[in-house]
């Protein structure tokens, strides 16, 4: 963090009571004040930050942002220290607000993407295609930051601290463009509400964290803060039409006055994707933009690369660049890391396939797109994730049973949770299925059932390299596992 000084009038704060503050820094966390930092005490989803104001003010805290809540926690170690207090009624969106003006650089040109699946992929074809326009550009997101400039990132969407330090930095070294996911946990907890956007993009709204978010509703509300908070009214939003909540969101984008292009297979999109033919390495696309054909060869697998290489292309027209150019550059684009990747092929030519589909939607919308390259039968091994949404696993278990011929549950992340209890929730829906805990011995019979024809879609890790069990991260890669299967069965490298 720069060494500087700031008042909180210069971070849009203003103290209801304490001394005169000069900031020298912020954080969310209380173990991470240094002498003269904002401490921001935030309505945690375990507990308030306002129990940790006095453990900040002993680390030297000069000012403490936080709710009405957190004032009355600590109201008699505030009033004992004298700190300047902040009392904001949303300190998340203040700090997100503070942070922005901290931190202060931000690339000219930025875009996000928000929906359930699909995001990583959209801010990757979007990175791609700005940097075969010739701009210094990167995507944030799952996978880290990516591009023109890199660094690992432990959140999709990062809290508003981490994430504007890094788009200062990235500023710093040249770049010009940035795409980034807007998780819904991130617009939940207004992690970029200080984020200045270009363009908004919406690919899909089905099941995923409704541990967190409870409902539906509230899981919609926080995916559409996006377009009806953090995108200004000048910005584009980029709606992908095929999903049923395309039409709300457009008309949410709308009421903002925002200019929305839609995407979507029927003629009266303003990018249309008109048709598709597909072959063993990819496909062949008729896109129509407001009319006009543009046909382009894709090295993707899968039919729902095209919606998202067309939302991507969507925000990067609707952030100012030549439409004529962005379609020129979309055979450039190559695949997002862990999505649709081919891992292995047996010398009896069989694919293997990983793939990041981890909710019900993503998993039958993988099988589905790998339909049309396979002649033979669909092999899918997969399993849940513990701690996150349980009520996703049975559905999950029916969209494999649905599409797939064969079927492998194994374990992906248990975490804190049993790992068989998990399986058996997933194979109520499947009890067909073939149970096999050890995920790499899964792999190994999954590669191992693949007969002339077959393919082997190995689905819910992607890009991970580590299996968490209870507290430990125990390495594990799929396409690795993959390759060792086929070595091992093939006896070739
Ligand atoms: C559920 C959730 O999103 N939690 C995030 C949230 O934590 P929280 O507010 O609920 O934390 P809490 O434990 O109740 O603590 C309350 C407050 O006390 C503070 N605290 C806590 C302990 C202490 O000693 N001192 C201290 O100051 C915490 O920093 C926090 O501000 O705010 C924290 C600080 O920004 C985040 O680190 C934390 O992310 C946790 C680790 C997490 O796992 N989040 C995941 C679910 C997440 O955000 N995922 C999304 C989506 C992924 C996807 O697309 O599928 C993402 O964008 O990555
Ligand atoms: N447009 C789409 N429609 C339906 N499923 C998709 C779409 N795009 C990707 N998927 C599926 O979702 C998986 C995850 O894709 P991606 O990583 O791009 O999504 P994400 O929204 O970033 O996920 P996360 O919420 O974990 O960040 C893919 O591996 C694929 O199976
Ligand atoms: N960002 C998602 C990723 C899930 C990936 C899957 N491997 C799992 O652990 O469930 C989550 O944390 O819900
Ligand atoms: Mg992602």
């Amino acid at each position: 963090m720069a060494e500087r000084n700031a008042t909180l009038a210069e971070l849009g704060l203003t103290a209801k009571s304490g001394r005169e503050a000069s900031i020298t820094g912020l954080a969310v966390d209380s173990r991470a004040v240094k002498p003269g930092f904002l401490f921001a005490a935030l309505p945690g989803s375990k507990v308030h930050g306002g129990e940790f104001i006095q453990y900040a003010l002993r680390m030297g805290a000069g000012a403490i942002l936080t709710d009405a809540e957190g004032a009355r926690i600590a109201a008699a170690e505030l009033a004992a220290s004298g700190a300047a207090l902040v009392v904001a009624s949303d300190p998340r969106e203040a700090l997100a607000c503070a942070a922005a003006l901290w931190f202060g650089a931000q690339p000219d040109c930025m875009v996000a993407v928000t929906g359930t699946n699909g995001k990583t992929s959209v801010a990757t074809f979007t990175r791609q295609i700005w940097m075969a326009l010739g701009h210094a550009a990167i995507n944030i997101g799952t996978t880290g930051v990516e591009g023109a400039w890199a660094a690992p990132s432990a959140h999709t969407t990062p809290d508003p601290i981490t994430l504007h330090a890094m788009l200062a930095q990235a500023a710093g070294a040249g770049v010009t463009h940035a795409a980034m996911e807007a998780s819904s946990h991130g617009l939940d907890q207004h992690r970029m509400d200080g984020v200045r956007l270009r363009a908004g993009g919406f690919t899909n709204f089905t099941q995923d964290h409704l541990d967190y978010h409870g409902t539906f509703e509230a899981y919609f509300t926080a995916k559409a803060g996006l377009f009806d908070r953090v995108l200004p009214p000048d910005a584009a939003a980029v709606i992908n039409m095929n999903d049923a909540k395309g039409a709300d969101m457009a008309a949410l984008a709308r009421a903002k006055g925002q200019r929305v292009i839609t995407v979507g297979h029927d003629a009266g999109n303003d990018l249309c994707i008109a048709a598709q033919r597909f072959d063993a390495s990819g496909q062949d696309v008729r896109y129509l933009w407001q009319g006009a054909p543009h046909q382009v060869r894709l090295n993707l697998i899968g039919g729902f690369q095209a919606e998202n290489v067309a939302l991507a292309a969507g925000l990067v027209i609707g952030a100012g660049e030549a439409a004529a150019d962005v379609f020129r550059a979309l055979p450039q684009l190559s695949g997002v890391r862990g999505r649709m990747q081919l891992a292995a092929t047996r010398t009896n030519g069989a694919s293997v396939f990983v793939d990041y589909a981890h909710t019900p939607d993503a998993i039958a919308t993988a099988l589905k797109a790998l339909r049309p390259h396979v002649m033979g039968r669909l092999i899918v091994v997969f399993g849940a994730g513990g701690d996150r949404d349980r009520t996703k696993r049975p559905l999950m278990g029916a969209a494999a049973q649905a599409h797939a011929d064969v079927l492998f549950v194994t374990d992906d992340n248990p975490r804190s949770e049993d790992p068989a209890a998990i399986r058996a929730e997933v194979m109520a829906a499947c009890p067909e299925a073939n149970e096999v805990g050890d995920r790499a011995e899964a792999i190994l019979r999954g590669v191992d059932a693949l007969q002339p024809g077959d393919a082997l879609l190995v689905a819910g890790k992607g890009h991970e390299s580590g299996q968490v069990i209870k507290g430990d991260i125990f390495p594990f890669d799929d396409v690795e596992q993959a390759s060792i299967a086929v070595a091992a069965l093939d006896g070739v490298i």
